[in-house]
C-alpha cells in the first residue's frame, strides 16, 4: 500500500485518525473510529461515561498504542515516532485538566513558570515577561503572588489555562474543564477558550458532558458511543439530530441506546426463583 504524503501546512487537519480500533481489557473502546481535528478550530468530543474519550487523548499523545489504525498530528505518524519524536510531539500540547493540578507550594507565578524552567534556560527576565503575559491573557495577573489554596476553583482553573499555554502549544486539550464552575466563573473559561484559540492560533480539543457549555464554544463535536462516531457535525446541526444515540444523548433522555442497566444474569435466576416458577 503507498503512504498519501501530505504537507503538514497544506493539510487542514491537525489531527488526522483513520480506522482506530482499540480493546482493553476484553472491552472494545473504538472499534473504526475516523476523525479529524481541523487547525485553528475548537472540537468537542463527548459521549457517554466510559466511552473512551481520555482513551482518544490518550492515543493522540502516544501516550496508548491502539490496536490497529494511523493517528496523525501535523503530519508526523505518531505510531511510528521513537521516544525523543513523541517527546518533541508533547512539548507542542498543552493540557488542561478538571482538577488544575496546581502545585501546591508554588506560587501562581512559579506555576506558570514551572514548564519554562523545567524545560530551558532562559534568563529571568525573560521568564518573568512570558509568565505575566500569559497570567494577563487569562486575567490573573494581580495574583501572581497568591498561592493556590488562595484561589477560588475558576481562578485555579484559569492559572492552570495559563500554565498550559505558556510554552506556545499547537494544540491544547481539555479534559472536562467545567467540572465544579460556578455559572461566573464557567462562563470566563468558556470566553477565554474561545478568545485564546483565536488569538494564539490555537487548535483545541475539548472534552466535556456539558452539551450547553459546549455548544457555545465548539466549532465541530464528535459524539462517540458503542465504539464509533454516533454523530458528528456543527452543534445545531447534532442538537437538531434524529438518531436514538443524539435524541438521548443530546436529549438527555434515560431511555435509549445507553443501557439503564449494567449487564447482568438473568433477574429470576438471581433472586433464586426456578425458570418457570410464578
Ligand atoms: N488500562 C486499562 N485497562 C482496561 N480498561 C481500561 C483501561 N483504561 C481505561 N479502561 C476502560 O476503558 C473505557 C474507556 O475509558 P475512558 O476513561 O477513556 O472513558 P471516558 O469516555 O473518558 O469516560 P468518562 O466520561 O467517565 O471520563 C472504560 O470502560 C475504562 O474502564
Amino acid at each position: 500500500m503507498t503512504e498519501t504524503v501530505t504537507s503538514p501546512a497544506q493539510d487542514p487537519a491537525l489531527v488526522r485518525i483513520r480506522g482506530l480500533k482499540t480493546r482493553l481489557g476484553n472491552k472494545t473502546i473504538f472499534d473504526g473510529v475516523d476523525l479529524d481535528i481541523p487547525r485553528g478550530r475548537i472540537t468537542a468530543v463527548m459521549g457517554p461515561s466510559g466511552t473512551g474519550k481520555t482513551t482518544l487523548l490518550r492515543h493522540i499523545t502516544g501516550q496508548l498504542r491502539p490496536d490497529t489504525g494511523e493517528i496523525r498530528v501535523d503530519g508526523q505518524n505518531v505510531l511510528t515516532l521513537d521516544r525523543e519524536g513523541l517527546f518533541a510531539l508533547r512539548e507542542r500540547i498543552g493540557y488542561l485538566f478538571q482538577n488544575s493540578a496546581l502545585l501546591t507550594d508554588f506560587s501562581v507565578f512559579e506555576n506558570v513558570a514551572f514548564p519554562l524552567r523545567q524545560h530551558a534556560r532562559l534568563p529571568e527576565e525573560l521568564i518573568r515577561m512570558i509568565v505575566l503575559t500569559k497570567l494577563q491573557a487569562v486575567g490573573l495577573r494581580g495574583a501572581a503572588e497568591l498561592m493556590p489554596a488562595e484561589l477560588s476553583g475558576g481562578m485555579a482553573r484559569r492559572v492552570a489555562l495559563a500554565r498550559a499555554i505558556v510554552r506556545d502549544p499547537m494544540l491544547l486539550i481539555y479534559d472536562e474543564p467545567f467540572v465544579g464552575l460556578d455559572p461566573i466563573a464557567l462562563n470566563q473559561v468558556l470566553k477565554l477558550i474561545r478568545t485564546l484559540n483565536q488569538t494564539l492560533g490555537l487548535t483545541s480539543i475539548v472534552v466535556a458532558h456539558e452539551l450547553s457549555a459546549v455548544s457555545r464554544i465548539a466549532d465541530h463535536i464528535y459524539l462517540i458511543a458503542a465504539g464509533k462516531i454516533a454523530a458528528h457535525g456543527d452543534p445545531e446541526t447534532l442538537r437538531r439530530g434524529d438518531t436514538d444515540w443524539t435524541r438521548q444523548f443530546f436529549g438527555g433522555e434515560a431511555d435509549g441506546p445507553v443501557p439503564f442497566h449494567y449487564p447482568a444474569r438473568d433477574y429470576a435466576a438471581d433472586l433464586g426463583f426456578k425458570q418457570g416458577s410464578p
